[in-house]
């Protein structure tokens, strides 16, 4: 009895194991050929495809991305170029253990001429490598790529059938264990495998000798959560052929779904009347849907110029509809571009002048900078902020009244803000308390304490005065000595050690020049207001004393 269920048990293990094979079998769903003929016509295809690409398109071959000896990557490029090009990189399909770059820049042919770089990676099929290296090297391939060619305006990838599995693995990398993280704007992944258990036990895996650790690691459906904290921004397309096997179907719906739930931006494309093979094949043709596909995505690629004018036209309030006839674009990329910028395009400097301009973004593609200097004087304070704020809203809204009314509340405001700051900064200087004189003198000056940097610096300042100082040897006699500089009181030295200058100003000028200031006009780029100078005429008067030594 148990006999017979343990042969009968047999028998179903082997029927389903030998329906697995035949599920990841490819070859066996085309209605085009014969399983044999289907692959014979696929690597042809690719091949003549590639050899085309090679004749049509420039390109060069055979460029490293690391040691190894598959290491290798072919780039081509469109014949016109442009400062900042898109790219695509495409990684080639079978099986891990079949195909090379040799086939792999068929797709080159309709994508340069539309003015996109076209990279096709090499990677070490098995039994020779294994799922771990293949997947290391995929990524390096694409750290490579973006390392040499800082100027292309947008990433993207393309995998097909295990070259879909690679990419994917790509987009779930974490890049902090590379020098640099690449931002893929789009993928492809094509007729993907995205969980590698089912294939573990079948054919597949005879060369590739994957263990169940090794499958567990490298299934991207298992590292959906990776994926979005890299990959975030990428626009995924998940594309599957009608007549693929229904277990390849399942696959590709299967990562589709847990990438819709994660909240990634990604769409799910059956393609009709394709097989395995020709839903890649075609795209050597312009016509094809995905090819047309790619192209569109490519044409999101606003230019940074483009994008100007978006913004500016926006700010200076012009509709939607215009702005997008404008530039050319949808009215939707107008909306998307314009509220991109006004998320991204944070207030920086509170102060005029202060500080450095930061980035928003460090990463590359857009925006790489948004640099915005809040040109706001000091004396302008947060009320004044609202009340700018209300004025423009008034403006926005067209109402005659309101803006009239806010209008004048700011002027008067501003007129007030002024006065309590000039005096603010006067009562700093005639006050008898050092500390806010100190700080009075630091936020005309735009003072700052120097950073540690600066102490560390002062042997290479000694040295260059020396240096320079031995240019003046020949005029200065008798040398002053430094010690003999540093110990020098403020006030002049009856004999001067060096021979009286053509231009002398005495304390007296200075206070002169100080008090002809006149109250009202508004201050230089310093923001020191002359009404300050003047009223600080007798403290500022010793200023003569340095300009004296300077010149
Ligand atoms: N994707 C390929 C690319 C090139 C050559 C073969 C394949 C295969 O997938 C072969 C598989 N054993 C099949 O039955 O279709």
């Amino acid at each position: 009895m148990s006999r017979i269920r343990e042969s009968a048990e047999n028998q179903l293990n082997q029927s389903m194991s030998m329906e697995l094979d035949r599920q990841y079998s490819p070859s066996q769903w085309s209605h085009r050929m014969s399983a044999e003929d289907v692959i014979k016509a696929h690597e042809a295809a690719l091949k003549s495809g590639t050899e085309k690409a090679r004749a049509v398109a420039q390109n060069i071959l055979d460029i490293p991305y690391g040691e190894g000896d598959k290491e290798k990557l072919d780039v081509y490029m469109p014949l016109s170029s442009s400062p900042d090009v898109p790219l695509v990189i495409y990684l080639h399909g079978g099986y891990w253990q079949f195909l090379s770059k040799e086939e792999s820049g068929f797709m080159a042919v309709p994508l340069t001429q539309k003015g996109v770089v076209v990279v096709a990676v090499d990677y070490s099929i098995a039994p020779k490598g294994n799922m771990d290296l293949m997947v290391s090297q995929v990524r390096r391939s694409l750290v490579a790529v973006i390392q040499q060619y800082s100027h292309i305006s947008g990433l993207y990838l393309c995998g097909h059938s295990a070259g879909g599995h690679l990419a994917a693995m790509v987009l779930s990398t974490d890049w902090s264990e590379y020098s640099v993280s690449p931002q893929i704007k789009g993928a492809f992944l094509v007729s993907g495998i995205y969980d590698l258990l089912p294939i573990m036990s079948t054919y597949v895996n005879d060369p590739l000798k994957m263990t169940e650790e090794v499958a567990l690691r490298n299934s991207p459906i298992r590292l959906v959560s990776q994926l979005k904290k890299s990959s975030s921004d990428c626009d995924i397309v998940v594309a599957v052929a009608q007549n693929d096997s229904p277990e390849f179907r399942k696959q590709s719906e299967d990562y589709f779904k847990s990438l819709q739930a994660a909240g990634l931006k990604v769409t799910f494309e059956d393609i009709p009347d394709t097989d395995h093979f020709n839903i890649i094949e075609q795209l050597v043709d312009e016509n094809y849907y995905l090819t047309q596909k790619q192209e569109k995505w490519e044409s999101k690629d606003f230019s940074e110029f483009d994008k100007g004018q978006i913004v500016m036209a926006r700010r200076l309030d012009q509709s939607i509809s215009k702005t997008a006839a404008l530039v050319g674009c949808s009215r939707s990329a107008v909306v998307s571009i314009y509220q991109k910028w006004s998320k991204e395009g944070t207030v920086v400097n509170r102060r005029q002048g202060h500080g450095r301009p930061r980035l928003t973004d460090e990463s590359e593609g857009w925006p790489v900078t948004y640099l915005t200097f809040n040109n706001d004087k000091p004396w302008f304070t947060a009320k004044l902020r609202h009340l700018r704020q209300a004025k423009e809203d008034a403006f926005r809204n067209g109402d005659r009244v309101l803006y009239n009314q806010a209008r004048n509340t700011l002027n008067k405001e501003i007129r007030v803000a002024k006065r309590s700051y000039a005096k603010k900064l006067e009562n700093q200087f005639s006050s008898n308390d050092p500390a806010s004189v100190w700080k009075g003198l630091k936020d005309i000056t735009n003072y700052k304490t120097p950073s540690p940097s600066t102490e560390a610096n002062q042997q290479l300042a000694e040295d260059l005065n020396e240096f320079y100082c031995r240019f003046e040897t020949a005029r200065l006699t008798p040398h002053a000595p430094f010690e003999n500089l540093s110990t020098q009181p403020l006030t002049p030295p009856a004999t001067p050690l060096f021979p009286p200058p053509a231009l002398r100003i005495s304390e007296d000028d200075l206070r002169q020049i100080f008090l002809k200031q006149k109250r009202r006009k508004a201050p230089g780029p310093d923001g020191v207001t002359p009404a300050c100078l003047k009223t600080c005429a007798d403290q500022l008067a010793f200023f003569s004393q340095i300009f004296n030594r300077s010149l």
